[in-house]
């Protein structure tokens, strides 16, 4: 078939005549750290929930690993692990039994199992919460043992959606140092967000969508080339290509301490 991780072709939602994903067309290499960028209401948790199979494209097709979702759905679940924005955790389990758990379902050996689960709560700073209920972690401990569940099978592609909102800086510090590890072992990370700096920093490329449609994708280096002056930076690119108004972007600066005319 191909060698990409992750292919949309023509891909369309509709929801009762509203088009919340128009002919999505997006091929992404392995051990890509892709970034998906769009204002909000762009499409992004639509795309996300097909890759996941979660929904299904009105229209086209999603492959991961070159297995079409909507045919063999399990098959390709068995290759990701996602991260939703809301974490809707069961809270009646303490963080070892959920990863426990998760370890069932995806019959994973119990040495290896201990094995990662030990290296990715410490690696997070909660081993010592690891034996409390969920119910009882802050929102982004709870963000942090569902990271660690998702990451018990050893996907192939990891797929975040706002991964980084409730994480303290030293914990979005060491997610970031995570999931560059993991592309460094040819996993594959797609990740929404909106902090334009985190994406900017880690992922080696990006797609920009705004009302359902690919506004522009490429390397960072490709995307950079398309900034109108030699500093822009992405958030610049974003804003413009996205047709903020001048005011928003003025406003923008100017919240960020820059005064640039
Ligand atoms: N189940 C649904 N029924 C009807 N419309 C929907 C449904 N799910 C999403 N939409 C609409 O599709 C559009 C895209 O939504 P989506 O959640 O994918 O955007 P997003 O890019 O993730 O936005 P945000 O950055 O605000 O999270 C929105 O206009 C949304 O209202």
């Amino acid at each position: 078939m191909n060698d990409y991780a992750i292919k949309l072709g023509n891909v369309t939602k509709e929801y009762n005549g509203f088009y919340a994903v128009r002919g999505m067309n997006l091929q992404i290499s392995k051990g890509e750290i892709f970034g998906f960028l769009g204002p909000n209401g762009a499409g992004k948790t639509t795309t996300i929930k097909m890759l996941t199979g979660l929904e299904e494209p009105t229209k086209g097709n999603v492959y991961i690993l070159g297995i079409n979702v909507q045919e063999n759905p399990i098959e390709a679940k068995k290759k990701i692990a996602y991260i939703p924005d809301k974490v809707n955790i069961y809270g009646k389990l303490t963080g070892w039994e959920f990863l426990r758990f998760m370890a069932s379902v995806f019959h994973i050996d119990e040495g290896v199992f201990e094995e990662k689960a030990n290296h990715y709560l410490s690696l997070l700073e909660i081993e010592h919460r690891a034996d409390d209920y969920i119910e009882n972690y802050s929102h982004g401990m709870k963000q942090k043992i569902t990271l660690c569940g998702a990451l018990i099978h050893d996907p192939e592609i990891i797929i975040l959606d706002e991964p980084t909102v409730g994480l303290d800086p030293k914990s979005t510090r060491t997610l970031k140092d995570i999931l560059t590890n993991l592309s460094k072992e040819g996993k594959t990370i797609f990740l929404s967000s909106h902090i334009l700096e985190i994406v900017e920093q880690m992922c080696t490329s990006v797609a920009i969508v705004q009302d359902g449609r690919l506004i522009t994708t490429g390397t960072m280096e490709e995307i950079r080339n398309k900034a109108e002056k030699a500093d822009d930076s992405l958030e610049d690119i974003f804003l413009r290509l996205t047709g903020e108004r001048t005011d928003v972007i003025h406003a923008v600066q100017a919240l960020k301490g820059e005064d640039r005319k």
